[in-house]
């Protein structure tokens, strides 16, 4: 055993993914991830006919199929990556900390990682929930799964959680990085910035004050005390701290919302209906970042890099080119170093300037 008692812990915690592209794995996923009250924030009996009458009899075979289109030798590319940052990570920081990933649904377990951390003699936990902004389907279920699973036995363990990052500069610096010669060699005539969505409604439950989210239709534009929970404010600071970086003009770039389930109204722009928009205006050659993701996983490759591809074409674009998501580069692992040391204290005071008293970090 290479990681002796009293290490503290780092916990890495991603969504999830099935243990295989079939039918029957995709369900079991699909079915821990659905009745999430945080994902699907409906009375209990309509979360269980919604699911149980609607999503799991017909979703888990479509959705096997898009999987297995990207399935790699190795398995989930969400996990695959997510594994792959865990051991770059670890080879940084492993003196000082016991790393260990989880996914919030499906397998490696919160309960079975925190249990092994924990018989290695972690008493001290910091976690990283690896979403670049908040929202409550992702980090705030992430987070309170955690706190449940730690807070379980009779002594509670030290948690700290490292705040999400999405104006975090060597974040930022480190998707720019990745993206710039992707964008140069496609000859990009446009870069898209496709987020993943969220239902209106979670980003409304996040307004504290009650009184800014979709209130203008400026709202999100500026991240400031009265928004900094909301998840679109938060997207549309990691698109002005990559642009800025990357030096895209006004009207180079567009920002949409991807993945919208269910027939409730999710935050706009929707990715599907500005792909042909933005063919229509005379884009050729888009490139699409997708920087609410820190691994690729079904969401990038298959449903940007495959559907919204055809979708592009077919309405008259020449090419549309992925940009990878950050995976294991190593400007990413240093950026996850950083973070990590600052919330820990363990870098110099004031290490996170980006958050104190600037209104929009990534400016
Ligand atoms: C970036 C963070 C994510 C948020 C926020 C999020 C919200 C959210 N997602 C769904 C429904 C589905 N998402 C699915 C896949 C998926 N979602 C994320 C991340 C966020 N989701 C990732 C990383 C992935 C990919 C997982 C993988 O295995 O590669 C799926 C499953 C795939 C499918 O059937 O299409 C669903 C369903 C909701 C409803 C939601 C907010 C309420
Ligand atoms: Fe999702
Ligand atoms: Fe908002």
């Amino acid at each position: 055993m290479n990681t002796p008692a009293n290490k503290p812990g780092l916990l890495l915690v991603n969504l999830g993914t099935p243990d295989a592209p079939h039918s029957g794995p995709v369900r079991r996923y699909l079915r821990e991830f659905l009745s999430d009250p945080r994902v699907v924030d409906i009375h209990p009996v309509g979360r269980w006919m919604l699911l149980n009458l609607i999503i799991l009899p017909t979703r888990p075979a479509k959705s096997a199929e898009a999987y297995r289109k990207v399935w790699m030798p190795e398995g989930s590319p969400l996990l695959v990556y997510s594994r792959a940052l865990e051991v770059a990570v670890r080879e940084k920081l492993g003196h000082e900390y016991d790393v260990a990933l989880a996914m919030r649904y499906g397998s490696p377990s919160i309960p079975d990682t925190v249990a092994a951390m924990r018989a290695r003699g972690v008493s001290d936990f910091t976690v990283l929930p690896l979403y670049p902004q908040e929202a409550t389907s992702s980090s705030a279920s992430s987070l309170a799964r955690v706190y449940e699973v730690l807070s379980s036995g009779w002594d509670v363990p030290n948690v700290r959680a490292v705040p999400a990052f999405h104006g975090h500069p060597s974040f930022l610096d480190a998707f720019a990085q990745v993206a710039r010669p992707v964008i140069a060699e496609a000859r990009a005539d446009h870069v898209l910035f496709s987020y993943h969505g969220v239902p209106e409604r979670h980003v409304r439950k996040t307004d504290t004050s009650g009184q800014h989210c979709f209130a203008s239709a400026g709202c999100c534009d500026a991240l400031t005390d009265a928004n900094r929970h909301c998840y679109r404010a938060q997207c549309f600071a990691t698109t002005r701290g990559i642009v800025e970086r990357l030096g895209l003009a006004q009207g180079g770039f567009s920002v949409s919302f991807q993945s919208r389930l269910g027939r409730t109204p999710w935050v706009k722009p929707y990715t599907d209906l500005v792909l042909p928009e933005l063919a229509k205006q005379g884009v050729k050659r888009l490139a699409v970042m997708c920087p609410s993701f820190v691994a690729d996983c079904l969401e990038t490759l298959e449903e940007v890099g495959m559907r919204a591809r055809e979708q592009f074409v077919e309405a008259g674009g020449e090419s549309l080119t992925l940009v990878p998501s950050l995976n294991a580069h190593p400007a990413w692992v240093d950026a996850v170093v950083r973070m990590v040391r600052e919330s820990d204290g363990a870098a110099t005071a004031g290490a996170s300037p980006w958050r104190q008293g600037a209104p929009t970090p990534s400016r």
